[in-house]
């Protein structure tokens, strides 16, 4: 049966390279307009994970299902639903903006009428008027990317997913290209969106996704903000610091909540003591500081604990 929820929906995903396992029984599924973001260390298989999912990978154990059809059986059908940015793609730079647009609309069996009609939908959305007879290898790097990311959607698929599109880029000009791809967001597309720059996901993702010994652990915005203010998200490094939190709070009489990677989060509660005082105490009794962070937690901590408690969780 279809299930039009989700846009993507992995069960029980696993894949290896020959005997390098990198993938195992992964379960994760993306909503219609989810900006999902892909992070973890280098090596894990972030891009061999989105190789997988845009069918330019054989995955050999588990289901992929694409707007509900396993995606083996989805064939030519699958390039209408999903477009990709390689990681360190470019496209060849001898082409026109104009002509770049009109190859790849043919190569995908448009005629020439709706290669033009296509062409011209992309020069118009991604704002590149000014810039479409102008040879390719004469653009500045982050026009270039732009480019890159208009040619992945000359099928309109639904589904972007995109290898550190920001790489390389200047920070102005990265901040262009997230932009833009916040925008295909907000018109609707989903978007799977591989970085090692944590930061630039803050006021992006509707979920964030840590590749980490083969395993995926998924996070909604929701799990990693709280709708009360007064809500205090706490990160221990190791168990023994876990501990004496716990102990600290009880005594404090502050309600807490224990999350995974040695977090804690308070419990919505009108404060009477100035939290953030109390926190400092804490600071004084554990072995290394905690970090705290009022109404929600950044993915950078995040990302930060669960390396560490991946690793035991130990003090050394
Ligand atoms: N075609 C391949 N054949 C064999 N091994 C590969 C192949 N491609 C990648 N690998 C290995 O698989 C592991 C995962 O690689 P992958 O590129 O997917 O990781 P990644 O998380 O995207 O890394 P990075 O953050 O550095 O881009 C690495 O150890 C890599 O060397």
């Amino acid at each position: 049966m279809i299930n039009a929820k989700f846009m993507i929906e992995v069960n029980d995903l696993s894949f290896a390279y020959k005997s390098q396992k990198i993938i195992s029984k992964v379960c994760f599924s993306i909503e219609k307009g989810d900006f999902f973001c892909l992070i973890g260390p280098n090596g894990t298989g972030k891009s061999t994970l989105i190789k997988i999912l845009c069918g330019f990978l054989p995955y050999q154990e588990g289901s992929i299902k694409i707007k509900g059809t396993e995606l083996k059986l989805l064939k030519e059908n699958l390039l209408n639903l999903v477009g990709i940015l390689p990681d360190n793609f470019s496209v060849p730079g001898d082409f026109t903006v104009y002509e770049l647009f009109m190859f790849c609309a043919q190569a995908l069996g448009y005629s020439t009428l709706e290669a033009k009609k296509k062409s011209e939908q992309l020069i118009n959305t991604f704002d590149l008027n000014a810039h479409k007879n102008k040879l390719i290898k004469n653009l500045s790097s982050g026009l270039r990317r732009r480019v890159e990311i208009a040619q992945t959607l000359i099928n309109d698929c639904e589904v972007v997913i995109l290898d550190e599109p920001t790489n390389a880029l200047d920070p102005k000009s990265s901040e262009d290209i997230k932009m833009l791809i916040k925008t295909l967001n907000l018109r609707g597309k989903t978007i799977v969106y591989v970085t090692h720059l944590l930061n630039e996901i803050e006021d992006l993702y509707t979920k964030v996704g840590i590749l980490y010994n083969s395993q995926l652990k998924l996070f909604s915005k929701d799990e990693l903000r709280s709708h009360n203010e007064n809500e205090v998200f706490i990160s221990f490094s190791t168990q023994e610091d876990l501990k004496i939190g716990i102990e600290f709070l009880t005594a404090n009489n502050i309600d807490y909540e224990v999350k995974s990677f040695g977090i804690i989060k308070t419990k919505d509660k009108d404060y009477q003591c100035d939290i953030f005082k109390l926190l400092n105490e804490l600071n004084k009794i554990v072995n290394k500081p905690v970090t705290f962070s009022l109404g929600k937690i950044d993915v950078a901590t995040l990302y930060n604990s669960l390396l560490i408690w991946e690793k035991g969780g130990k003090s050394n």
